[in-house]
């Protein structure tokens, strides 16, 4: 049965990266989907903007929807200090096991927890499963109809608190015009744009930051 690209992506990173190193994994995958096979890695221009925004927000618990491959997993928890902790979410089985084995190699498994299921299911369940107070940071690059879904549904589970910062892929490519809509209106976020390039290529896109007021 021939491999999917998900696996093939893993194999590159098995054989060419350095177990243990977050930074090799990453540069890793950004050499095989950029020069063999695209993939829809929030890659290293937007990884960029992913860094700086965590670094400033210098969560304790933290949570990214759309786990994929690992690629941001791995991104952001190799900036976490000791103590902290990524939740990430995935709906598709065959993704979250090469997740977790990228996770794994990369050598940050003890900071990420991958929680396999819909995203709707699993934020009602994160305070009394999971053991969350409140969420510092949350990184949305899950389906892009579920970002505004899944920010009223933190809201409602009282997982934000006043200074939560919420950083969204996809502004442009493939695009979120409702959660665009929904966050720029609400009078509880404060917004800034940050514009790219969709990961690997020379397509517009953009990331956006909302903070929770609270
Ligand atoms: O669909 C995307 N990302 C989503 C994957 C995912 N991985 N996990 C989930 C999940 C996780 C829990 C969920 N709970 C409920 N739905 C869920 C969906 N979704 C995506 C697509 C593109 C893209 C660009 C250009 C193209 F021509 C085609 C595609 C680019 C990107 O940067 C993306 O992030
Ligand atoms: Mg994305």
């Amino acid at each position: 049965m021939n491999q999917s690209k998900e696996q093939r992506i893993l194999n590159f990173v098995l054989q060419n990266a350095v177990r243990g190193d977050p930074c090799s994994v990453v540069d890793t995958i950004d050499k095989y989907c950029s020069q063999k096979e695209w993939a829809m890695n929030v890659g290293d221009e937007k990884g960029k903007i992913l860094d700086k925004t965590v670094q400033e927000a210098n969560p304790s618990v933290a949570l990214e929807l759309g786990t994929y491959c690992g690629y941001s997993a791995v991104r952001i928890s190799r900036l976490l200090k000791a103590g902290s902790r990524l939740l990430t979410v995935e709906f598709n089985p065959e993704f979250a096991a090469i997740a977790k084995q990228m996770i794994e190699f990369a050598g940050v498994q003890d900071k990420v927890k991958l929680l396999e299921g819909p995203s709707e299911e699993i934020i009602p369940q994160l305070k009394k499963k999971y053991e969350v107070d409140t969420l510092d940071f949350v990184f949305l690059d899950h389906w892009k109809d579920r970002y505004t879904p899944d920010t009223i549904l933190l809201q409602e589970c009282n997982l934000l608190r006043k200074g939560s910062v919420l950083l969204a892929d996809n502004i442009i490519f493939p695009g979120a015009p409702d959660f665009l809509n929904y966050v720029r209106k609400s009078p509880h976020f404060q917004c800034t744009n940050y514009p790219s390039h969709l990961e690997y290529m020379q397509v517009e896109d953009a990331m956006e930051k909302a903070v929770f007021l609270g």
